[in-house]
């Protein structure tokens, strides 16, 4: 059985004011099915705007879809109790956010931090409680001597430890990891990305790592999902990308890193990523997209692809002449 399930999720925002300018629509996430199953990274990928955090709060529940299955263990989240979603979130999913000094509540010690879970969830008894907060303090390297600091106190990386610690207090299957060092400086970055390796191993986490840095998601996954303006564009084995990519939009994201896809120059997309609230019509990255012809403006492309490679293009690349050319004609 899957871990996680999506199966035709959106969400719609609708902003504004209808006494002001009026309403609108944002299409945050359009039409967007994905599994993850037990110990596997999956990574995603994205220009900001994309709905990869919208992706990952639909993920722990944070976010409800709009329309669309989410489902655990293969129970349908939304139509579970309010109660019993709360502790199935709680307990089995954890969450890493991006910004750390936002996250984590400042006011608290840090072995309060790690510990408000355990106690939310009325975990063992206080000494149990106090025990596994040292144990998960030595887990992800910090020092004993922090116990009683406030996050102000720490340095960015200190901070991230405790949030991942907080999230993997309650010993989750399943780690979403939001742009967890985008907030960092680049020599603790890897530090953070080393970490997050060696706990998914020993603990056999399954874990979904959304960035915009596609170098580190590469090292970091097993499957790679890129995103377009609310949609899941492609969907592959890490081995598959970028060499065998289908999608002229993931052989554009990854073209702009030379020592990822050689290709002959980097694929310049014209033009602007268009407004969430007036995507266009067919397939969205048609306005950009180097191979779009008439067909691609009528109907969401359908699902192509196998052996877990999956994409939405009526003109895919063709991955053996790609490599030789570059962006191959339509
Ligand atoms: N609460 C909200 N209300 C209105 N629009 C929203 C809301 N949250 C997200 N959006 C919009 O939904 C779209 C997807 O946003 P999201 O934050 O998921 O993208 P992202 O890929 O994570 O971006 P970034 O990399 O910049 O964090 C964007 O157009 C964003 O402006």
């Amino acid at each position: 059985m899957n871990l996680l399930e999506l199966d035709g999720v959106h969400v719609v925002h609708r902003i504004g004011s209808a006494k002001l300018f009026g309403r609108a629509e944002v299409f945050a996430l359009t039409d967007a099915s994905l599994v993850v199953d037990p110990g596997e990274t999956v990574g995603v990928v994205g220009e900001s705007g994309c709905g990869k955090s919208t992706l990952a709060k639909v993920m722990v529940g944070l976010q409800k879809p709009t329309r669309g299955t989410v489902r655990y263990h293969g129970d349908s989240l939304w139509e579970l109790p309010a109660a019993q979603r709360a502790r199935m979130f709680g307990r089995d999913v954890g969450m890493v956010f991006q910004d750390s000094s936002t996250a984590l509540n400042r006011r608290l010690a840090v072995h309060r931090i790690i510990r408000d879970p355990l106690d939310v969830h009325d975990e063992g008894t206080a000494a149990e409680r106090d025990e596994r907060v040292r144990e998960l303090m030595s887990l992800v390297g910090l020092p004993r001597s922090v116990a009683d600091a406030v996050p102000g106190q720490l340095s960015g990386g200190q901070r991230q430890r405790v949030a991942i610690a907080r999230a993997l207090a309650l010993r989750p299957s399943l780690l979403v990891a939001d742009e967890p060092t985008s907030a960092l400086d680049v020599s603790v970055r890897a530090q953070i990305l080393n970490l997050l390796l060696d706990l998914r191993d020993a603990l056999g986490l399954a874990m979904v790592f959304v960035s915009h840095d596609i170098q580190t998601v590469r090292k970091m996954s097993d499957r790679i999902v890129t995103m377009y303006l609310g949609r899941i564009a492609e969907e592959a084995p890490a081995a598959d990308i970028p060499d065998r990519a289908r999608h002229p939009y993931t052989r554009a994201l990854f073209s702009a890193t030379p020592s990822l896809l050689h290709v002959a120059e980097p694929i310049v997309l014209s033009g602007p990523v268009p407004s969430a609230t007036a995507p266009p019509s067919g397939c969205n990255f048609r306005t950009r997209c180097p191979k779009a012809a008439a067909d691609c403006a009528t109907g969401l492309p359908p699902l192509e692809g196998e052996n877990g490679h999956t994409y939405r293009c009526l003109h895919p690349e063709v991955p053996e002449g790609a490599r030789k050319t570059g962006v191959s004609t339509p």
